[in-house]
């Protein structure tokens, strides 16, 4: 079964709106855990917007599910991790400014930098996944670069779902079947949610973890957080 990984960067996003500590972002990853998450992701950027550095640190101590780190491994972000040392690292190739994720690396143009860093991160035994769009290339970019894993960048996936849900998986499952020819790993995510994952899990081949936060979060202001965990893992039997 295809594991779950909640991203709670925004319930640390509703946490900063005050400056307090309401809601309480270790209690709630805790009761993800409890609810059913098979993994909690955080992405920790640059100025902190939601999850903060100390953020991540206070979370090491508690989670007992999968850890994933994710971000770009600028010097800061990578001596975090190196002391962490999480169950998986996820590199993104965000700008500081990004609003939100927009783009999979260039697995071409920057393999040796991959390389290095990935090589650099599996020494301290953490499992390596990098941010990669549905492109053949891409894909055989990435197996170059030593990485464990991918996590295919779903974001058009999602934008089209609803216009054309076969038109939308192609790349995906195309670039999936080259992966796992490649031996990589598959993660997939950003903008699933309950209407498009079920879809996804059906036909990527060999997926092995989604990671999803912001519409499972806006759905637990509906549904509350037990149910929306339980919902999302009904879609990944
Ligand atoms: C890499 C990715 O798509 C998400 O993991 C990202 O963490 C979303 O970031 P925001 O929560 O800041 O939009
Ligand atoms: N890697 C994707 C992730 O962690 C969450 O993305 P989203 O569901 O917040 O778009």
């Amino acid at each position: 079964m295809t594991k779950l990984s909640v991203n709670i960067n925004k319930i640390a996003t509703l946490r900063n709106a005050r400056g307090g500590n309401r809601p309480n972002l270790i209690q709630s990853a805790l009761d993800c855990e409890r609810f059913g998450a098979q993994g909690i992701t955080v992405h920790p950027r640059p100025d902190e917007r939601h999850i903060r550095y100390q953020d991540v640190l206070d979370l090491k101590a508690v989670v007992t599910t999968e850890f994933n780190i994710e971000g770009n491994p600028t010097p800061g972000f990578l001596e975090l991790v190196k002391k962490v040392k999480p169950e998986q690292v996820t590199l993104v190739p965000d700008a500081p400014d990004a609003i939100t994720s927009n783009a999979g690396w260039d697995t071409i143009q920057h393999q040796n930098y991959l390389r290095e860093v990935i090589s650099d991160l599996k020494s301290t035994g953490t499992r390596v996944s990098i941010f990669v769009d549905p492109v053949i290339e891409m894909v055989e970019g990435a197996a170059q670069t030593g990485t464990d894993r991918i996590e295919l960048y779903t974001e058009a996936y999602a934008s089209h779902f609803h216009q054309d849900r076969e038109q939308a998986i192609a790349p995906y499952a195309r670039a999936a079947e080259r992966a796992v020819k490649l031996g990589l790993g598959i993660n997939a995510g950003h903008d699933l949610d309950l209407d498009n994952l079920k879809y996804l899990n059906q036909n990527i081949p060999g997926l092995l973890e989604v990671s999803i936060g912001h519409a499972l979060i806006c759905d637990a202001l509906y549904f509350g957080l037990e149910n929306t965990i339980q919902l999302y893992l009904r879609q990944l039997v």
